[in-house]
């Protein structure tokens, strides 16, 4: 897995974007299936990239999900639209999909592989693992995390499998404990609300709904940008 798009290595030799790129790359993070979307997902995600989103999760997640051929078709159409606007691809919980894909990273989660394996299958490419506490943040970073998710901060109702939300005590809790990793916050998070996770610490914010269910996901991602860029 390699990423073409800034192709040098960090210097720990894991993540191909710098560090400090890649805190830049999380600041409006757009996650999406083709069930998110109510319109068609490849011209959601050009809107969304139009809109100046910065970096892109293809989660393909749910009963009615798309599998195997159909699930590998549309993830390689979101991909290329990705590169054409510089936007690094990453694959939720499908280490396989993601190598196959040829992505740039994978996001995983406490009930996934383990991140030490996970960093293993994947190589130098982007690793983000989500975590709930210190001590999960803790272990994801020494397991060789690149990024760290976490939420819900706010209620949602997109996960139904989602831990209690938590607000932003966690982001605020990690930072004063001299966690420097980039983060990201997700769950519920609106061009509203994004300015209070961003101050509690976090790089950037992840969306589902607030773009996919967009009457202008262009619009959207550009409120959402304005919302977390200036601060
Ligand atoms: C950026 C980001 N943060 C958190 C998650 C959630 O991951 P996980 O807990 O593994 O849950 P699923 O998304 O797999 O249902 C995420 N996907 N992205
Ligand atoms: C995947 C995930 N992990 C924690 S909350 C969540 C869902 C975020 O979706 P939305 O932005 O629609 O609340
Ligand atoms: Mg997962």
């Amino acid at each position: 897995m390699v990423l073409q798009i800034i192709g040098h290595t960090d210097e720990k030799g894991g993540c191909p974007l710098k560090t400090e790129d890649l805190r830049e790359k999380l600041k409006v993070y757009f996650i999406m299936g083709s069930t998110n979307c109510l319109s068609d997902p490849e011209e959601t995600l050009k809107q969304a990239c139009e809109g100046g989103i910065t970096l892109f999760q293809f989660r393909e997640k749910g009963t009615q999900a798309l599998k195997e051929q159909q699930k590998l078709n549309l993830g390689g159409k979101l991909k290329e639209i990705c590169h054409q606007y510089s936007v690094p691809f990453i694959v939720n919980d499908d280490i396989d999909l993601a190598v196959r894909l040829g992505a740039d990273g994978v996001h995983i989660g406490q009930e996934d592989e383990p991140a030490e394996k996970v960093r293993k299958k994947i190589g130098s490419g982007i690793l983000g693992v989500s975590v709930h506490t210190l001590e999960e943040a803790r272990a994801a970073i020494e397991q060789g995390a690149d990024y760290l998710g976490i939420g819900p901060i706010y209620k949602t109702t997109t996960k139904e499998d989602a831990k209690e939300v938590q607000g932003v005590q966690l982001l605020t809790r990690l930072r004063e404990e001299g966690i420097t990793i980039p983060i990201v916050g997700i769950g519920g998070i609106t061009a509203s609300n994004a300015e209070a996770v961003i101050k509690a610490g976090a790089d950037g914010v992840s969306v589902i709904t607030a773009i996919s269910q967009a009457d202008s996901a262009k619009n959207a991602a550009k409120q959402l940008r304005e919302s977390v860029q200036p601060l």
